[in-house]
């Protein structure tokens, strides 16, 4: 892969097995041993700091929210709200999500990502599309590029569905049957984590446990997983520039190295990982089904010297037909009613061929919808569509 010839320095990261040490080389990393490539350089607009405060994130009990206990029904939507309505992120632990299960995914990142390029572009995402695997988005934005490879997957809530484990099995081949079924069966548990999220959430903004719950019951949500190689001048790249996410509600599971980095009143914290919980984020699709009531959780990702990264992000994501809008009960709570009526295709589409996905696209999305009118968006993204 060409990339202006210059190169970055990589070293192997230590959570790979002594035999792959040797062979691992990241996709865009090359021989010079001193150059980060310019395309990847974000210095103008990022002061990368490792030492940042720990941003105060509620910390919500699922199994105790889900037994009903009032009092703790009473604390844990307080907590939502707050935190939702101030940078749109908090913690959830006792979920019900099988810790071992997802140790064996990020088993199967760490073999997948540290396989030869020529593997993994078995599965090569198209330029347009949203699932397969990608490293910085090569070809598809001129600068800014992200440090990380990442490898996305459909979701569907349907019972019979097996749309990730049929992927893997058609681009990989049989041989990586079992990543399929990991990542199968962690998409299903993180499904079930969604349903007991958006209950949490709606009875947070004050109307029934039942809404959203059915809004997104058959949900058409994304798997991604996320990598990040090592990077000898890490405070002049970023593996995530700063964004929210477009789609509704993320469920986040980061490994023990750290990264994730959220802005609050306009400053940047860090998120320390915690293997036992889920991070989950509000994204602007549930940001606009709020009437702008919860915030959409602006966050980046920084990179280290030492050791690579992996999370996983589970992108829940309304079934393509179902019309996005705030119920009258949000909008007379936070009236005029703030965003028009659209389908996720829309807003998908959007981020995959005309906008960068940043921390204002639900606004340039707002004004593309309305005025119906093309985008100057100031964005790097290569080829818009027309
Ligand atoms: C619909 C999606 C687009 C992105 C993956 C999912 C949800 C979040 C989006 C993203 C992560 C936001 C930051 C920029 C992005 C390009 C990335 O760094 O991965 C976005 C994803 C994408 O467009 O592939
Ligand atoms: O890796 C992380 O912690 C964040 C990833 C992220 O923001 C994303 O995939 O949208
Ligand atoms: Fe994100």
């Amino acid at each position: 892969m060409a990339l202006n010839g210059k190169v970055a320095t990589e070293s192997a990261p230590s959570n790979l097995n002594e035999e792959m040490k040797g062979e691992y080389r990241p996709p865009f990393g090359g021989s010079d041993e001193s150059k980060v490539p310019e395309d990847f350089i974000w210095s103008e607009k990022f002061e990368a700091s490792e030492l940042l405060p720990v941003l105060d994130v509620p910390t919500i009990d699922l199994e105790k929210f889900m037994s009903g206990d009032k009092s703790y029904v009473e604390e844990a939507t307080r907590l939502v709200d707050e935190a939702c309505r101030q940078h749109g992120i908090f913690f959830v632990v006792n979920h019900g999500v099988d810790i071992e299960m997802m140790g064996r995914v990020h088993d199967c990142m760490n073999e997948f990502f540290t396989m030869p390029l020529d593997v993994k572009q078995r599965a090569k995402r198209k330029v347009g599309e949203s699932y397969g695997y990608t490293n910085s988005f090569f070809g598809r934005f001129a600068s800014n590029l992200p440090w990380k490879e990442t490898f996305s997957l459909r979701c569907v809530a349907a019972q019979n569905s097996s749309a990730a484990h049929d992927y893997v099995l058609d681009t990989l081949g049989s041989s990586f049957s079992h990543h399929g079924k990991a990542y199968q069966e962690c998409g299903i548990a993180l499904n079930e984590l969604g349903t007991k999220i958006v209950e949490l959430l709606g009875l947070s903004l004050g109307i029934s446990r039942e809404y959203f719950k059915n809004f997104y019951k058959d949900n058409d949500s994304i798997l991604r997983l996320n990598y990040y190689p090592t990077c000898d001048k890490p405070e002049v790249v970023l593996g995530t520039g700063p964004h929210t996410d477009p789609t509704s509600v993320t469920i986040l599971h980061q490994d023990p190295v750290s990264g994730l980095q959220v802005c609050s009143n306009d400053q940047w914290y860090s998120i320390p990982p915690n293997p036992e919980a889920f991070v989950i984020n509000i994204g602007d699709t549930f940001t606009s089904l709020t009437n702008g009531i919860y915030k959409g959780c602006i966050h980046r990702a920084v990179v280290n010297s030492m050791n690579a990264r992996k999370s996983l992000a589970f992108f829940l994501c309304p079934s393509h037909d179902k019309v996005v809008r705030a119920p009258e009960e949000l909008v007379e709570k936070s009236p005029p009613r703030k965003y028009p009526d659209y389908k996720w295709p829309m807003l998908l589409e959007m981020t995959q061929k005309r906008y960068r996905p940043d921390c204002n696209t639900l606004e340039a999305f707002k004004t593309w919808v309305q005025e119906g009118k093309a985008l100057d968006t100031g964005s790097t993204m290569t080829a818009p569509s027309a």
